[in-house]
């Protein structure tokens, strides 16, 4: 998670706790940000059959690829704009769309898939699982992954410079003790923990939406 600064009251509100995260796109200059909301149910044990309604309609798909989008926005050097997606835009997708139209929009560039990053997304998203596999105390529900990769940079010269950078057989994700080389520029963090529940076991329900995700990412490396 993003390193916890305390909480916050506005003086406004005083009956209500917030908790003070740092902001992971600050140290970014041009940060191109995703958030993932994880898990195939994303309401709690504690819902109103109104609320289990309302969420079970927002995104059907959600049930078999394991998550749902609820934003992006993707820099392009060329135009030196930003271009975004909303989660009523991908509310309109399905189980394999949300992939290779939603998660390739979010990571395209300059007309292509940078699949260095989706590679170091998927080793963060290893260190994730491997503390879900480990840990039986709580369950998140509605809990997000949000991404943010540096968008400021020069297309070609990446192309050039780094032979794995997009190639079509790099579909080999290659973890080095869970990092690879633009750690620096790739940030996968979890956020939004307002429904947290205690358990004694795994958080199935969080683990089958990251390996949705996982699929999703390895599918793109492949295209
Ligand atoms: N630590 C963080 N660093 C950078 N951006 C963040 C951080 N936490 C949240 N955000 C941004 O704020 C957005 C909303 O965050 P979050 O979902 O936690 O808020 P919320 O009030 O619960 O919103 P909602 O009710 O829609 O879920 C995220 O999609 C993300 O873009
Ligand atoms: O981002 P989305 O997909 O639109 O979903 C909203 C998000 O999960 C909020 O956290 C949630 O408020 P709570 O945390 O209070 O449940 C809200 O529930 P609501 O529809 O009941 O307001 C959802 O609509």
């Amino acid at each position: 998670m993003p390193k916890y600064l305390g909480t916050w009251t506005s003086p406004e509100t005083p009956g209500v706790v917030y908790m003070r995260l740092v902001d992971v796109a600050h140290k970014f200059r041009k940060p191109c940000i995703a958030d993932l909301k994880v898990g195939p149910v994303s309401y709690d044990p504690e819902a109103t059959p109104e609320k289990i309604e309302r969420e079970k309609l927002k995104f059907p798909p959600a049930l078999e690829c394991g998550y749902q989008m609820i934003g992006s926005r993707t820099y392009e050097p060329e135009t030196g704009e930003f271009h975004s997606a909303n989660k009523v835009y991908f509310r309109t997708l399905n189980k394999d769309t949300i992939a290779s139209e939603g998660l390739a929009r979010y990571f395209t560039q300059g007309g292509k898939l940078r699949k260095d990053v989706i590679r170091h997304v998927l080793c963060k998203l290893q260190e994730i699982e491997h503390w879900f596999n480990i840990q039986t105390e709580l369950m998140f529900f509605a809990m997000s992954i949000l991404i943010v990769f540096e968008g400021d940079i020069q297309l070609e010269e990446k192309s050039e410079n780094n032979q794995s950078y997009n190639s079509a057989d790099s579909n080999h994700v290659g973890c080095v003790n869970g990092y690879s080389s633009i750690d620096d520029e790739v940030e996968v963090k979890l956020i939004d923990f307002a429904h947290v529940f205690k358990t004694d076991k795994k958080d199935m329900n969080f683990l089958a939406g990251l390996y949705g995700i996982q699929m999703h990412l390895k599918m793109l490396l492949k295209m």
